[in-house]
């Protein structure tokens, strides 16, 4: 059996939007299986594909029309592979839960790649690994994050004309809409080389992630769809002041709580989601280091609907006054506190 385990993650971290992004506690894991007896598969591409977890229900389970197996499918393709070897079963079981800013489709992407990589018995490097990640989830902080592990920055390399329009190819040419489970037979775009570039940067080993999980769903497809095309001078450069400084700053023991507080506030994204996320201006602004102790700073996390809160201590009292804030907004949600998953992307084979 070969077991693939990628983390959920946080992006954004305030002012890094599409480029920090911590990996964080909650595994995706795929449980693959091969069935060489099963001479003719009565599943599309060769591949059944069962799942637990959350979306239980809701996610497809045709190899062709799941994100998981049609990733690995694309990844396939592009190396002249065009089904998955007979009969292959791909057990998924997903704890994240999904459009909530917590990364799931980040890590079901890396699955995905990871998964074409091992059954094509491909060998590819973590980094041309990435190349593939990065044609379908286009921007880098989730995928980064997920398959690298830690607190990563990460940046789109410039590409020469000819590579950013492969790059650019729509996604629907990169992931083609299942013709009814007929092969087309036209090879995909391949990526080009290195599209990503990314650094690891240190983590405070006091920090830990209490993230606040609303009962509602937003897609990040939406939530960046309420962001602006343009932004001004003055808000680029709030920004960027803070993220030089939070990088760093995320890495100093003890950690500094007004430092932090200050260097997590963002005027790129969360302004405009306030649309999307009911109280998010009010919840943003309801613990601070002087009234939670404990509190380094807080967020939304990747697009919403998730609040991250970084802290040492009073995990539970912090929880508590964002839970109570959202439901004073009548909405509920459940918490967790998170670690960071170092390790990022795993394969084990036994
Ligand atoms: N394990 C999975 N298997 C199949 N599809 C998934 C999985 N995880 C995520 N997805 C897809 O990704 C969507 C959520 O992606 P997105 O809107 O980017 O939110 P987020 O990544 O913040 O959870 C889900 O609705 C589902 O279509
Ligand atoms: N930088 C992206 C991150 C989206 O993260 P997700 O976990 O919500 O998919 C953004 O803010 O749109």
């Amino acid at each position: 059996m070969i077991t693939i385990k990628v983390p959920c993650s946080s992006a954004n971290i305030g002012p890094g939007f599409d480029v920090c992004g911590i990996s964080l506690s909650i595994w995706l894991e795929l449980n693959v299986t091969f069935h060489p007896e099963v001479t003719k598969s009565e599943h599309a591409l060769n591949c059944k594909v069962t799942y637990e977890g959350d979306g239980a229900g809701n996610v497809p389970l045709q190899a062709d029309h799941n994100l998981i197996t049609r990733t690995a499918q694309y990844v396939l393709k592009c190396h002249d592979i065009w089904t998955f070897p007979s009969e292959t079963h791909v057990h998924i079981k997903n704890p994240i839960p999904l459009g909530r800013g917590l990364g799931s489709s980040g890590a079901a992407v890396v699955a995905g790649v990871i998964l074409g990589n091992e059954v094509g018995n491909l060998g590819l490097s973590k980094d041309r690994m990435m190349d593939f990640c990065l044609m379908i989830e286009r921007h880098p902080d989730n995928v980064t994050a997920a398959m690298i592990g830690g607190f990563i920055g990460s940046y789109l390399r410039e590409l020469d004309p000819v590579d950013t329009e492969r790059k650019e190819i729509p996604l629907a040419e990169v992931l083609p809409e299942p013709a009814g489970g007929v092969d087309t037979g036209l090879k995909p775009p391949q990526p080009p080389l290195g599209i990503g570039h990314y650094i690891r940067f240190g983590w405070a080993k006091e920090i830990k992630a209490v993230t606040i999980i609303p009962d509602f769903e937003v897609s990040t497809a939406s939530s960046r769809a309420v962001l602006p095309k343009e932004y001004s001078a003055k808000d680029l450069i709030f920004n960027l002041q803070r993220l030089a400084v939070l990088t760093t700053a995320l890495t100093r023991s003890p950690p500094d709580p007004e430092l932090i507080f200050q260097a997590m506030q963002d005027k790129v994204h969360q302004p405009y989601r306030k649309t999307l996320i009911p109280g998010l201006p009010e919840i943003l602004a309801s613990v601070t280091p002087k009234t939670h102790p404990g509190l380094l700073g807080i967020c939304l996390s990747g697009a919403g609907p998730t609040i991250l809160a970084l802290c040492t201590d009073n995990f539970e009292n912090i929880a508590n006054e964002i839970l109570a804030k959202f439901k004073d907004n009548g909405i509920t949600c459940q918490w967790k506190l998170l670690e960071p998953a170092h390790d990022g992307a795993t394969v084990t084979r036994s």
